[in-house]
């Protein structure tokens, strides 16, 4: 649905400045139909990539293309055509305060030139798909976060686009707000077949309803791909340190920050086990206690649900002096589980 090969953003370079290198050889496909999710740190490069997509920004080399379409040749009225195609919400909503919700639906429509009625008959049912059916002449002012939101969306989907881009939509909701507009998302996603590209800071909504991930760096995609294998096997730095908080038990505070990477004699090591889908908790660490001794304790355990699926894990210590360690390995290279080294600590 939407393609990005070999693109580059930069900005400024003009009067003597150096340019600023926002997006660097950016190679990422968007797959039809999916919700795709884009994490990083701020200033990354998250909201300049979304922004290429309709055309708010061009990129300085490279090509983005969405529906078979190149963005970066498009004139003013081929930019205006595929607006129509990708709609947009954002985290403060964008509504405008002087109109109601119906109102605010409907402006699109206006804006494409639209009659009355069929306006009426496009967004009538747009303000029940969202669950604001007795809202509609209300003014945003008296809406709260999450109705603005559900507005935010119904408007964006009043163009009937094909692919919806999500800027933060949930960053300024509380967390019970945004499972329900994360919900609403994905039955969109799931009744229109409407293709979701969303950038977000919040690992959570990712994990609740991203089916793809990829991960932004300084500009450079550093990692892509399942939501469930990356979050339960992250290989890059930045992803690990993003997710660290955000997946399966976690360790407190205190234990962590006196972690070491090495061992020291008589440190225990601290590893995390993660098991998939229907393994059980139980036999495994049974058995691991087996292959190590009784000495093993357990520090944090959870089980977790990414992209809908099942896993669980566990904070184990143990022993990290040589003989131990070798056994533990033998162990997890049998058993085929996904292990991390957390750290050493006394
Ligand atoms: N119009 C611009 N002119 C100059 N620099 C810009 C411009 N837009 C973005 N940048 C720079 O590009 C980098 C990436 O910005 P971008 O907004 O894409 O990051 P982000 O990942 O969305 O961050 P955040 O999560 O904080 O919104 C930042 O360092 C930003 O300062």
């Amino acid at each position: 649905m939407v393609a990005f090969e070999s693109v580059t953003k930069r900005f400024g370079g003009s009067n003597g400045q150096p340019a600023f290198t926002a997006l660097d050889g950016v190679d990422l496909t968007v797959a039809r139909g999916g919700i795709t999710g884009i994490i990083g740190r701020s200033g990354a490069g998250k909201s300049t990539l979304i922004r290429l997509v309709n055309g708010l920004e061009k990129a300085s080399s490279g090509r983005v293309v969405v529906d078979g379409i190149e963005v970066g040749t498009l004139a003013e009225t081929g930019l205006r055509d595929l607006r129509r195609q990708v709609g947009m919400i954002f985290q403060h909503f964008n509504l405008l305060s002087s109109r109601t919700a119906f109102d605010n639906i409907a402006l699109p429509l206006e804006i494409a030139g639209m009659d009355r009625k069929a306006i009426r008959d496009r967004v009538a049912p747009l303000v029940d798909l969202v669950g604001l059916g007795d809202k509609a002449d209300r003014y945003p002012a008296e809406l709260s976060g999450g109705q603005k939101q559900r507005i935010g969306i119904a408007r964006a989907l009043a163009t009937e686009p094909k692919l919806l881009l999500s800027d933060e939509a949930t960053s300024a909701l509380d967390p019970e707000t945004t499972q329900s507009i994360l919900e609403l998302l994905k039955d969109i996603n799931r009744d229109l077949g409407l293709t979701v590209l969303l950038i977000t800071h919040e690992m959570e909504v990712v994990k609740t309803i991203a089916s793809q991930v990829a991960v932004i760096d300084k500009g450079k995609i550093v990692e892509s791909g399942r939501t469930f294998d990356i979050f339960t096997a992250p290989q890059h730095e930045t992803t690990q340190s993003l997710l660290s908080a955000a997946i399966g038990a976690k360790l407190p505070e205190w234990i962590r920050a006196d972690l070491k990477p090495q061992p020291a004699p008589g440190d225990r090591a601290l590893v995390r086990l993660v098991f998939f889908g229907e393994t059980a908790f139980q036999p495994l660490t049974a058995r691991l206690v087996a292959e190590i001794g009784p000495d093993l304790n357990i520090l944090a355990g959870a089980i977790d649900e990414i992209a809908g699926e099942p896993f669980g894990s566990l904070v184990v210590s143990y022993a990290a002096d040589p003989q131990t360690l070798e056994r533990a390995a033998r162990f997890y290279q049998q058993t085929g589980l996904t292990t991390e080294v957390l750290g050493y600590g006394a």
